[in-house]
């Protein structure tokens, strides 16, 4: 089997393109363990209804509804499988506008992406939480720290905590609630992705423990959900938003109108290499090949270089 490994802002995933199959959840499993800097697997099957559907499973096996910096990465393989600079993906709950936009870092391949359903409502997550049906910029009485958290579905489930300097400096605090809440707790019986979000003098600084994985570089519905929250805080002015993270930095669009929101995640899709991977057997262990590293890597980490003392005031 042949796979794409890919990256949107260094969050990490192998691409398969074939028809829909059952063992993808297992698929996902082999893979995070035969090369643990992946953070999932990407697959795009044919759709009936968009030029390609996109699905996504974390290195647990488990799927989920939507994957921001995946999409990029899915983006720019249809379009250029497809001779196009704007497309249409097909995801579990929505049908995503995606486009080629311009390059802002010589050999960046920069997409941009439409995230939608936005939902606070916490049955769209889920979270469950004695009656409450939102739960927007409060503190959590059961966190017991003054940290204004808010929940929100992108579809996926996201929480989001505004949070100073020290609990960026120390994430043991983020990772010993977002192991709880994805693990076995009353709140969030499909798990949440945890963000921490700090602003800075240009944008905010956004550090995500996804759900199914643990802390990755970066995750691409975490930074719009919590771009969108700092504009709701008056962190941040709506309009585009320049969101850090650990593995560089995306521009976010929060556009609202009559209590809709409008949100647009744009960032680099870059490829790393061509993969042959062999299913392991009774007998054998599965096998990863590299057959053709890709050049793309030193542009990306030139660009990372160029932006790095944004969040130097975090350091
Ligand atoms: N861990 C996420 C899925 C991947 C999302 C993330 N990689 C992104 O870029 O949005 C979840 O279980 O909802």
């Amino acid at each position: 089997m042949e796979l794409l490994k890919v990256h949107g802002s260094m969050n990490t995933f192998f691409l398969y393109e074939g028809s829909d199959r059952d063992d993808f959840p297992q698929l996902a499993k082999e893979l995070a363990l035969l090369d643990p800097s992946v953070d999932g697997l990407l697959t795009v099957s044919p759709s009936s209804r968009a030029d390609a559907k996109m699905r996504v499973f974390n290195t647990d096996g488990s799927e989920a509804s939507m994957c921001g910096n995946g999409l990029r990465c899915v983006a720019r393989y249809v379009c250029e499988r497809e001779g196009i600079e704007q497309a249409v993906i097909e995801t579990m709950k929505a049908d995503l506008a995606v486009q080629k936009e311009q390059e802002v870092d010589a050999g960046v391949n920069m997409y941009g992406v439409e995230i939608s359903p936005v939902s606070f409502q916490l049955a769209d997550l889920p979270m469950m939480f004695d009656q409450h049906t939102e739960w927007r910029q409060r503190a959590l009485p059961f966190v017991g720290a003054d940290i204004p958290f808010t929940a929100v579905a992108v579809p996926n489930p996201h929480l989001i905590g505004i949070v100073g300097k020290d609990l960026q400096q120390d994430p043991s605090h983020q990772e010993k609630w977002a192991a709880y809440f994805n693990g076995d707790n009353p709140y969030f019986p499909d798990g949440v992705n945890l963000s921490y979000v700090t602003p800075l003098k240009e944008g905010i600084f956004v550090r995500t423990y996804e759900r199914g994985v643990g802390f990755t570089d970066a995750c691409g519905t975490a930074m719009t959900a919590s771009a969108l929250v700092s504009c709701l805080a008056g962190l941040v002015p709506f309009g585009d938003v320049s969101v850090f993270n650990p593995g560089g930095m995306v521009n976010c669009s929060v556009k609202s109108a009559d209590g809709q929101y409008q949100l647009k995640l744009s960032g680099n899709a870059t490829y790393l290499g061509v993969y042959r991977f062999r299913a392991g057997t009774a007998s054998a262990g599965g096998e990863l090949e590299l057959m053709n590293q890709s050049d793309e890597q030193p542009a990306y980490e030139r660009f990372i270089e160029k932006i790095s003392g944004a969040t130097a005031e975090l350091r």
